[in-house]
């Protein structure tokens, strides 16, 4: 990463509209405001952006793919809503009439859930004064945190958690979804939440969207797919599937 911070310095220009990489515009902001900052700190946080920006991302939709592919009435049930507004392949629907498709709303709902990209605790540090929470004093300084896979597997909230169900999402008579709404998060809350929510689930959308109108899974070839939970959640070997042209 350092040599690419290097390189990334080397090729930097001052104009300040030629900046789009990452890398330059940390460069170009830690200048802008007087801030120096050292090689490292750099390079750490350009790993920072790789992580943030493209693992997540990317393990939510292998696992959610994966998924997908592995369960034909679930494929054919997306497939089959993706056709009514996808008619011919130059005819890309936009982002709004996508999230608009209840089943496929359901199906990026539970990609999230059931893949939980960032699972490990995020920690915090309780401020000056302490905090009361939940009938319990924690004195000030304290470290406490959360993890976001424990609050999407509970199963008092989402039964059968292991399962991948979409169905859960749809709020049909009798059904209440809003506890379920009000638990998954993904991204985190707060100040500190994920500052690239809607950019994921745009991606998340569209890449899935356009996977399983036009595509279907003929074999899967490694149904067995491994994934390792630690901060956050990765695919060591990725999903292998055989995929033919959909109608
Ligand atoms: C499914 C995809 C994603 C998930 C599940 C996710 C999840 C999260 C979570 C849980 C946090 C909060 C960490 C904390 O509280 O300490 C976070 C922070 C962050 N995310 Fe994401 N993220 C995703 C995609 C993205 C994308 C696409 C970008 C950039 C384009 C991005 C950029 C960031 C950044 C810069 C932060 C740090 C914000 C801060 O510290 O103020 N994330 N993300």
């Amino acid at each position: 990463m350092t040599a690419r911070v290097s390189t990334a310095l080397r090729h930097m220009k001052d104009d300040e509209h030629d900046f789009t990489p990452v890398l330059q515009a940390q460069v170009h902001n830690g200048r802008r405001q007087g801030v120096a900052q050292s090689m490292a700190e750099l390079a750490a946080n350009g790993i920072g952006s790789i992580i943030a920006g493209t693992d997540t991302t990317g393990v939510a939709l292998a696992i959610g793919m994966r998924s997908i592919y592995l369960d034909e009435a679930i494929r054919s049930r997306l497939h089959a809503e993706l056709k009514t507004i996808w008619e011919t392949e130059s005819n890309h629907p936009t982002l709004p009439t996508l999230e608009n498709l209840p089943y496929l709303r359901a199906c990026v709902r539970e990609c999230l859930r059931f893949s939980s990209p960032i699972s490990g605790r995020l920690p915090r540090i309780t401020p000056q004064g302490g905090l009361d929470f939940a009938g319990y004093y924690i004195p000030e300084g304290t470290t406490v945190s959360s993890a976001v896979y424990l609050m999407h597997y509970d199963e008092e909230i989402f039964p059968e958690p292991f399962r991948f169900n979409p169905e859960r999402w749809l709020a049909s008579v009798g059904r209440d979804t809003s506890r379920q709404e009000q638990c998954l998060v993904p991204f985190s809350t707060g100040s500190r939440g994920c500052i690239g929510l809607n950019i994921a689930q745009a991606e998340i959308y569209i890449c899935l969207a356009t996977m399983v109108r036009w595509l279907k899974g003929s074999r899967v070839l490694d149904s067995d797919l491994k994934t390792l939970v630690q901060f956050t959640r990765s695919v060591p070997g990725g999903l292998k599937v055989e995929l033919v042209e959909a109608e």
